[in-house]
């Protein structure tokens, strides 16, 4: 991890799977765990993490007072009511908040906290648990270079970042990165299920289709090829795999997965107008 200036303590307002996956990679990078403060109603269910060393809360306004940055992980329809109360906790210091929640703007986020705090919206991805994230940023107006600096080391200790000058951006890269991850895990059970009609056992075409996809994502990640070059590469004419790209061209693929990511983006767009007010 690259450390800034000043290591910020963290705070994670909601504990659950996308701040787990942060809180994990970053302990791996040796982020120390007592600059973690984690919130929840539930403290039992924060045992874990008060064993590794976390500062565990059942009082976001604990925690927001005794943190720098401030990660908001609860859900979208949450986020108000979490806000709300955080007023006064949030306006004494120059803190930065950095929302992971899907669709929810800068703006909406500033109202419920009754100010014009420092905002950064990130969409990141649960690969962030294994040092694989793919995190979207988009900083508002308030945000000093220095802070800047601290949600992309926060972020990029985890994975790779990518900025955007544009807020509306982010649905785009819930539909791509975000919610991504959704989408292998989804072809690994399709393939590990037609492995099995085959005649398969279940380990067997589950070990098979996990290494396959490892071995995917590390060729596409570390060739100069297109992913389309890479696949022409596997695709010898007139044998196999052709067959295969022949059927899922001739079920318009593509056209299956713009439009499963236009009505992820569409739902991220529907959070922002149902949820912000
Ligand atoms: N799961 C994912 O892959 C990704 C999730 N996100 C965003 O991350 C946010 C959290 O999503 P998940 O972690 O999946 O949900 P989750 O349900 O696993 O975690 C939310 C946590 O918030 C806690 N919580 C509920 N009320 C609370 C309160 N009043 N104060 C503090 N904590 C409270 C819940 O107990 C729960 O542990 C969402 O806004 C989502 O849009 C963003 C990118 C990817
Ligand atoms: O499904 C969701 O709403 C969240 C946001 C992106 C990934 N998971």
């Amino acid at each position: 991890m690259t450390q800034p200036a000043k290591q910020p303590t963290l705070a994670f307002i909601g504990a659950g799977n996308m701040a787990r996956a942060i809180i994990g990679g970053l302990l791996k990078t040796g982020f120390p765990a007592d600059r973690i403060w984690a919130s929840e109603p539930a403290l039992d269910r924060m045992d874990d993490l008060k064993a590794q060393g976390l500062n565990t809360t059942d009082d976001n306004a604990v925690a927001v007072k005794n943190a720098d940055l401030i990660v908001l992980a609860v859900k979208p329809q949450l986020l108000k009511e979490v806000l709300l109360p955080l007023q006064s906790a949030a306006s004494t210091e120059d803190k930065l908040f950095v929302s992971v929640a899907a669709g929810i703007t800068c703006d909406s986020i500033n109202q419920w906290l009754g100010g014009q705090q420092a905002i950064v919206r990130c969409m990141p991805n649960t690969p962030a648990l294994v040092g694989m994230g793919a995190s979207g940023l988009y900083a508002n107006a308030q945000v000093s270079e220095e802070q800047k600096t601290q949600a992309d080391s926060v972020l990029s200790a985890v994975g790779i970042t990518a900025w955007v000058d544009e807020e509306s951006l982010l649905h785009a890269i819930t539909a791509v990165s975000g919610s991504g991850p959704a989408y292998y895990f989804l072809f690994m059970e399709s393939m590990i299920s037609a492995g099995i009609k085959q005649g398969l056992s279940r380990e067997v075409a589950t070990q098979l289709t996990l290494q396959t996809a490892r071995g995917a994502a590390e060729i596409a990640c570390t060739n100069d090829s297109t992913p389309a070059e890479l696949c022409r590469q596997v695709a010898s004419p007139k044998g196999t795999t052709e067959q295969a790209i022949l059927s899922f061209q001739s079920q318009q693929l593509d056209q299956v997965v713009e439009n499963a990511m236009a009505a992820c983006a569409d739902r991220s767009h529907e959070l922002a107008k149902l949820l912000g007010e």
